[in-house]
């Protein structure tokens, strides 16, 4: 792995996220699906996925799924109940409630929650199965009280034949009533604006490659968006109380997703640097996907040596990663400190893996610096906000002139006129 000083880093706000092609690859997918619909999903999904489709054949049936039950061993289903329950659980906390102010002139000010009528969630299933994110995107719209809930996921799991059976059975556990077998920019750009087999939806949520974080922020506007969770990021914040086997497993972990995955080690130890470099080679070499994580970690993998824990944390937030490890002596101590970053994990037993799988809160999260301002996948997605206004005639009176005040001095007179007329003649009254 590289060695940089941190203050070295230079990591500055990215402008351009993708490459050009890629940027001009999606752009095209999704033009070509907004206007040809089902014709160019099909396309792309026998371009992209090599799978050969009709439109008749893109949503799962009930036996495909019922099939799948039947090759998915009890300790899974057992892991994944319970896993559901824990992010259910975490995700029931969000919830909040629609609220009303009354007040003693009789003027009632409130917010009213109400869930989408309609959202598209991404499974992501090009390198690799992501049951656990059937979970992630599923559960919260739930709990908010979406109704229609529209799972997509690519038709050939990490390039098998059809669509991984756990996928099938996390969806089914999780109560997901329809399912498309597509995925990458079109599935996006058919959820956005839907086809003759797919309906068009609200919001989008959910991660994937470069492909699916680009399509979804190109239809954003036309549909609402999470965040762009994108390929896999963490960033271990440490010094030289932790243990090098620990943190260079951890890298690993992110770097097996995908060949754009970072993976950051941050320390003020020259010599926890020098014993993770040398992990990170003896645990990838047994890695069955050490093809991908070899890629990730020599392009996006870093050792970041600080001079003072100041400057470490300078440079996490400065990245603001998507998963922050922070494997140091007084862990707790840091957290005041840490202010950009998806997810954090406290201490050496804090491991990823038990965000993504199931300690309960959201593996959808921001990633390429956009922690700096967006959230996990939370319930608060799945909900719209309505302002709620009751004027009483007295608040009315009361106030009119003022709000006339305001109305003049934006120059915006029949503002104040709709207001003076009712002045006029409710105060003669
Ligand atoms: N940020 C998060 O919250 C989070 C959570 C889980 C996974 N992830 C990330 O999700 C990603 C999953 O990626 P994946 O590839 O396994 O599955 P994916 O489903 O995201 O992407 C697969 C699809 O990409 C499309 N595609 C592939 N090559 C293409 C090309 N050259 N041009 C156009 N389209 C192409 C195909 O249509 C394919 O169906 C990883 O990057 C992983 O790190 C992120
Ligand atoms: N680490 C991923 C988010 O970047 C989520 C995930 C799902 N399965 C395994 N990992
Ligand atoms: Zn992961």
């Amino acid at each position: 792995m590289r060695v940089l000083r941190a203050e070295q880093f230079g990591l500055t706000r990215e402008v351009e996220y993708g490459t050009p092609e890629q940027n001009e690859a999606v752009r095209q997918i999704v033009e070509s699906v907004r206007t040809e619909g089902d014709a160019a999903l099909l396309a792309f999904t026998e371009k992209f996925d090599g799978v050969r489709l009709e439109a008749a054949g893109l949503r799962v049936t009930a036996e495909e799924i019922e099939q799948a039950y039947g090759k998915v061993e009890a300790p899974f289903l057992e892991a994944i109940r319970e896993a559901a329950a824990n992010i259910r659980a975490f995700h029931e906390k969000q919830l909040r409630q629609s609220w009303v102010d009354v007040q003693p002139d009789g003027t009632m000010l409130g917010q009213i929650l109400r869930p989408l009528k309609r959202v598209g969630v991404y499974v992501p299933g090009g390198k690799a199965a992501y049951p656990s994110s059937v979970l992630m995107n599923v559960i919260p719209a739930q709990v908010a009280g979406v109704p229609e809930i529209v799972m997509v996921t690519p038709p050939a799991t990490g390039g098998r034949a059809g669509i991984d059976p756990y996928i099938l059975v996390a969806a089914a556990e999780a109560g997901v009533k329809e399912l498309y077998r597509v995925g990458g920019a079109q599935a996006v750009a058919a959820l956005a604006y839907g086809t003759n087999t797919i309906a068009p939806v609200d919001k989008i949520c959910g991660p994937g490659n470069i492909y699916v974080a680009l399509a979804k922020r190109a239809v954003f506007g036309a549909v609402d968006i999470d965040s762009i969770a994108g390929p896999s990021e963490i960033v271990v914040l440490a010094d030289d109380t932790a243990d090098a086997a620990y943190v260079a497993a951890d890298l690993l972990s992110q770097a097996e997703h995908d060949e754009m995955a970072s993976a950051i080690l941050v320390t003020t130890s020259p010599k926890l640097g020098e014993a993770v470099a040398s992990e990170v080679e003896r645990q990838l070499a047994t890695l069955p996907k050490a093809d991908i994580a070899r890629k990730s970690i020599d392009a996006n993998g870093a050792i970041l040596l600080a001079e003072t824990m100041e400057e470490a944390l300078a440079a996490v937030n400065r990245m603001a990663p998507e998963h922050l490890e922070v494997m140091v002596a007084e862990p707790m101590g840091l957290l005041g400190r840490i202010e950009n970053a998806g997810a954090i994990f406290l201490g050496p037993y804090s491991s990823e893996p038990v965000g993504d799988y199931f300690a309960g809160p959201n593996h959808i999260l921001p990633t390429n610096g956009t922690a700096r301002f967006s959230s996990p996948v939370n319930v608060d997605d799945f909900l719209k906000k309505s302002s709620l206004i009751y004027y009483s005639k007295d608040a009315l009176l009361k106030n009119g002139e003022k709000i006339m005040t305001l109305a003049r001095h934006e120059g915006l007179e029949a503002h104040a006129r709709a207001i003076g007329i009712r002045l006029e003649r409710e105060g003669e009254q």
